[in-house]
């Protein structure tokens, strides 16, 4: 975008450095009374750059400014090198130090800011950056970071080497990936968007992040129903001897979303179960009063099942890992062509079966958390970035939706560019709360008929949920947000 905006469209990188460095220094004033005395650590590309522009402008608000560059001032950047003439240009005094200086230095600041790099960061962050990063985490004062913390990689939210720990991430024209996978969410702090002047011709992103009110007024609106089969019918699969809380989440959960009919199907053995914990909840049992889990014996009546009306079908949660429940799993998914939301063991049986295909005519959301996805994938995935990017391939070739669960969650559709969370999702890491979101995802695919809207309803839902509890964060339950 910056080389686009520059070189095709023909705004400099000089002006985009002045926009991003007034609406940063906009910010700063906002959150830091007049008086003080900020620090503002500065590398030698245009991050420093950014950082002069703010040196400048709060300088002529009655701030202290000390400026403290981390490499040679005669190598800067060129917009960067223009900046610091424009400094020192001015009436008012700037102390200006380099690092060596400034380690003999022993005065308090009020706030620092993060110019040391942005983008332009490439290798693990060498010395003196990395000693100036040690020095800054040690201190106890707001810490305003320029486009990312430096240490931090914008894509992946991985830390080179290390990382500044800041309250404040000013981000100059997009938001970066990077502040939501990995380690990002816990350094880059609160993340402000700083625009520049980018025209929107070149802006190609490469994740959304799922967001509320854009999510609602993109949803149809879902009409009242007349009768209580007029919205579809939500099949549910799941449960097995030990593992029948799972069936249980996830019909409540379903239901409790506003389907006109959720209908479990269960094996017999464990009917008795269900009818004294779910009442609203249709059950359909198959098999014998033995059977405690699904088998290969029960494909046909389950398929007959799901003939009856028309719906959606959800399969997994608790099933089991049982061989036959496996082929049972396996079977009904190739002779089922209808839409089904993938979930838990439903998935193990997927990673258990060479070469599988989804039936032409189906359309498949699959849930798995972070180990089901490897499974699935056939390959190692072995952090959040590269989760993403195994996501997002899997659901453009595979053609199917994938809620891929984890920090953060994340929905990959047949669409080039997926959707992320942008909250805490830690808390949900306790088992019953997958249980929860698939229910949730069966009854919004049949409210909202897209799959990707299905997803974001089922995770916001979760989420404005727990916002509204009065329950510290680590005694909730997954009953809680049914
Ligand atoms: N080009 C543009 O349109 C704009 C750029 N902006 C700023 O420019 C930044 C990108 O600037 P640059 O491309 O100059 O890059 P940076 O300022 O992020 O840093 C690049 C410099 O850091 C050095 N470096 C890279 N890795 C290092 C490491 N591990 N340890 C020590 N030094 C290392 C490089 O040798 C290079 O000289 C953005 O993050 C943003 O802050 C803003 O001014 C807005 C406009
Ligand atoms: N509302 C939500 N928003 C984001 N992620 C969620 C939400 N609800 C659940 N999750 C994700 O689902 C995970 C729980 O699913 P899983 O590990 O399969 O647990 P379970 O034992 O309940 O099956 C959580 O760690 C979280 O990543
Ligand atoms: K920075």
């Amino acid at each position: 975008m910056d080389k686009q905006t520059i070189n095709e469209f023909g705004i400099d990188g000089f002006t985009l450095m002045e926009i991003a460095g007034t609406r940063a220094a906009d910010f700063i004033l906002s959150e830091i009374p007049n008086s003080s005395h900020g620090l503002f650590f500065c590398g030698k590309g245009n991050n420093g750059g950014d950082a002069l522009v703010i040196a400048r402008l709060l300088s002529q608000q009655d701030y202290d400014i000390t400026v403290c560059f981390l490499s040679r001032r005669d190598d800067l950047s060129a917009d960067a090198g223009k900046n610091l003439k424009l400094l020192q240009k001015l009436d008012v005094e700037i102390e200006i130090l380099d690092w060596d200086d400034f380690t003999l230095n022993k005065t308090e600041y009020d706030f620092v800011v993060d110019g040391m790099l942005g983008t332009g960061l490439n290798s693990d962050v060498r010395a003196p950056y990395s000693d100036a990063i040690e020095w800054l985490n040690k201190q106890d004062i707001p810490t305003f970071a320029l486009d990312v913390p430096t240490g931090l990689h914008a894509d992946s939210g991985r830390i080179l080497g290390t990382v500044v720990q800041a309250d404040f991430t000013l981000s100059f024209g997009a938001l970066k990936t990077g502040f939501y996978l990995n380690e990002g969410f816990d350094t880059a702090g609160e993340v402000i968007l700083c625009e520049l002047s980018f025209p929107n011709k070149y802006k190609k992103p490469t994740a959304y992040l799922i967001d509320e009110p854009w999510v609602e007024a993109n949803s149809p609106s879902t009409q009242t129903k007349k009768h209580k089969y007029d919205g579809g019918v939500l099949y549910i699969v799941a449960g097995s001897e030990g593992l029948t809380g799972a069936g249980i989440l996830a019909a409540k959960s379903a239901w409790s979303a506003g389907l006109g009919a959720v209908v479990l199907i269960t094996p017999k053995g464990l009917l008795e179960i269900y009818e004294k914990q779910l009442i609203q909840i249709i059950k359909k049992p198959v098999g014998s009063r033995d059977d405690m889990y699904f088998k290969e014996s029960h494909v046909e009546s389950v398929l007959d099942i799901l003939q009856g009306k028309p719906g959606k079908l959800l399969i997994g949660p608790g099933l089991g890992r049982q061989k036959e429940t496996i082929h049972f799993t396996q079977k009904i998914l190739q002779q089922f062509g209808g839409d089904a939301v993938i979930d838990a063991d439903a998935l193990f049986a997927l990673s258990q079966w060479e070469n599988w295909e989804k039936p032409e005519e189906a359309h498949w959301i699959l849930t798995p958390h972070p180990g089901e996805l490897k499974g699935i994938a056939k390959q190692e995935v072995n952090d959040d970035f590269e989760r993403f990017q195994i996501a997002s391939k899997l659901a453009q070739q595979e053609d199917y939706t994938i809620l891929s669960k984890g920090m953060p969650s994340i929905v990959a559709t047949t669409k080039e560019t997926p959707y992320m969370t942008g909250y805490d999702t830690r808390i949900f890491s306790r088992a019953g709360f997958g249980d929860v979101l698939a229910g949730k995802t069966g009854a919004f695919w049949l409210k909202y008929e897209a799959s990707e809207l299905a997803c974001f309803h089922a995770l916001l839902d979760g989420h404005q949920k727990t916002m509204e509890s009065d329950k510290p964060t680590g005694q909730l339950e997954p009953l809680d947000i049914i």
